[in-house]
């Protein structure tokens, strides 16, 4: 067990790199997904199931934790992984995005946010500071800056104002971050599709040393080129050295092209939340089990596969309790698919490995489009 917060850059293929970050709780082998745990569950999920499929960590929502049951009570409870007894890493995003996609009545300025919950309509002022208490408060592994996303399409002067505010609020947060060995505080890349922003937002991030850097500001509704592009012009003036996370990214194709990109860290609600809703991934693509014609199809989702959930189920049987609104309809496809999303991690990591990412890639892709569904 290292007492130290390191990335280690063990092999790579093209821009596809292998890697591990290791950490006091654990290490995490990347590229790596993080299932999204926003409430302290990753929902319709036991984590020691999580964790049988492969995960190395998960990640928690500073905003919602701050509105219920609060930073302090958990704190006094003895941290997030003691609350939800989990004991391996956890990142927590810094709530700007969740505030701007979530809350009513927000005002953001120099300071920070104000925000009504969503809970109870209670006001809040979250400033970077705050953030940073806050997810020390939980106990947080991995601590991202307070930034400012911007929707896109958005104009460039307004991108280029929540680009400079979130570095100001960078260097904000990495002072009251401070030191504290084993954890890590990651700085977030802003700068929309606009080219020479992003190369501005990386290149000033990079100033400050950090343990890692995240590229936020995409996964907003651009078409998957733009965010490509983005990355192209983001990666190469990040550190080699140090990890690099693509935030709220995203579907197996997503995540496949940006691996190739450079990106070491995904997180998604896609897998869980597409579940609850009756989506289920599997290597021939997505079924969406809602639909009438698979009323009575005694198939298995993936007979090939290791989880229960794909092979043991017929797809009449989800399709049944899905239409039921069942709650075993959810946890089933969560099930399967944050298995096949482990499983499709596991094989990029051993792709990479053994210098056939490319062919992984194609192969991986195209079984999608052949899609038995
Ligand atoms: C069923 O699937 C879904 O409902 C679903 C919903 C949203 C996304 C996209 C999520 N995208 C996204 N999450 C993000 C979180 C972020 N956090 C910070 N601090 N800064 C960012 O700049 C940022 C950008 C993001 N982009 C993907 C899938």
């Amino acid at each position: 067990m290292t007492e130290a917060f390191q990335f280690k850059l063990l092999s790579s293929d093209g821009n596809a790199r292998r890697g591990e970050v290791l950490t006091p709780r654990g290490t995490i082998r990347t590229p790596a997904f993080m299932p999204v745990g926003t409430v302290g569950t990753v929902k319709a999920m036991y984590l020691d199931q999580v964790r049988e499929l492969g995960a190395d960590i998960i990640l928690g929502n500073t905003y919602h934790l701050m509105l219920r049951p609060g930073a302090e009570r958990v704190a006094r409870l003895g941290g997030l992984h003691k609350f939800i007894r989990w004991d391996r890493p956890i990142l927590t995003d810094s709530g700007g995005f969740q505030v701007m996609s979530l809350s009513s009545l927000r005002k953001l300025n120099e300071q920070g946010v104000t925000f009504k919950s969503h809970v109870d309509g209670a006001l809040y002022h979250m400033s970077p500071e705050r953030s940073i208490e806050i997810q020390g408060l939980l106990g947080s592994d991995i601590q991202m800056q307070l930034d400012e996303c911007v929707a896109l399409p958005a104009e460039p002067g307004e991108i280029e104002r929540a680009m400079e505010m979130s570095l100001r609020w960078a260097e904000r947060c990495k002072v009251a971050f401070g030191d504290q060995p084993g954890k890590a505080m990651f700085g977030i890349v802003q700068g929309g599709d606009i080219p020479k922003l992003r190369e501005r937002s990386a290149s000033a991030l990079n100033e400050l040393d950090l343990k890692g850097y995240a590229v936020g500001g995409l996964a907003v509704g651009e078409p998957q080129e733009v965010m490509l592009d983005m990355l192209d012009v983001t990666c190469p003036v990040l550190p080699a050295d140090k990890p690099r996370y693509l935030m709220g990214v995203g579907t197996p194709d997503d995540i496949l092209k940006s691996v190739a990109h450079g990106v070491d860290m995904f997180d998604c609600v896609m897998p869980t939340r597409s579940g609850r809703h009756g989506l289920a991934f599997t290597r021939y693509g997505r079924i969406n089990l809602r639909n009438a014609r698979h009323a009575e199809d005694a198939r298995p989702l993936d007979e090939q596969s290791s989880c229960p959930a794909a092979r043991d189920y017929s797809r009449a049987y989800l399709h049944h309790l899905i239409r039921s609104n069942e709650s075993l309809g959810g946890m089933l496809l969560s099930w399967n698919n944050l298995a096949y999303y482990q499983e499709l991690m596991a094989g990029i990591r051993k792709a990479i490995e053994e210098g056939r990412y490319s062919d992984f890639m194609a192969e991986t892709i195209e079984g999608w489009q052949r899609g038995d569904l």
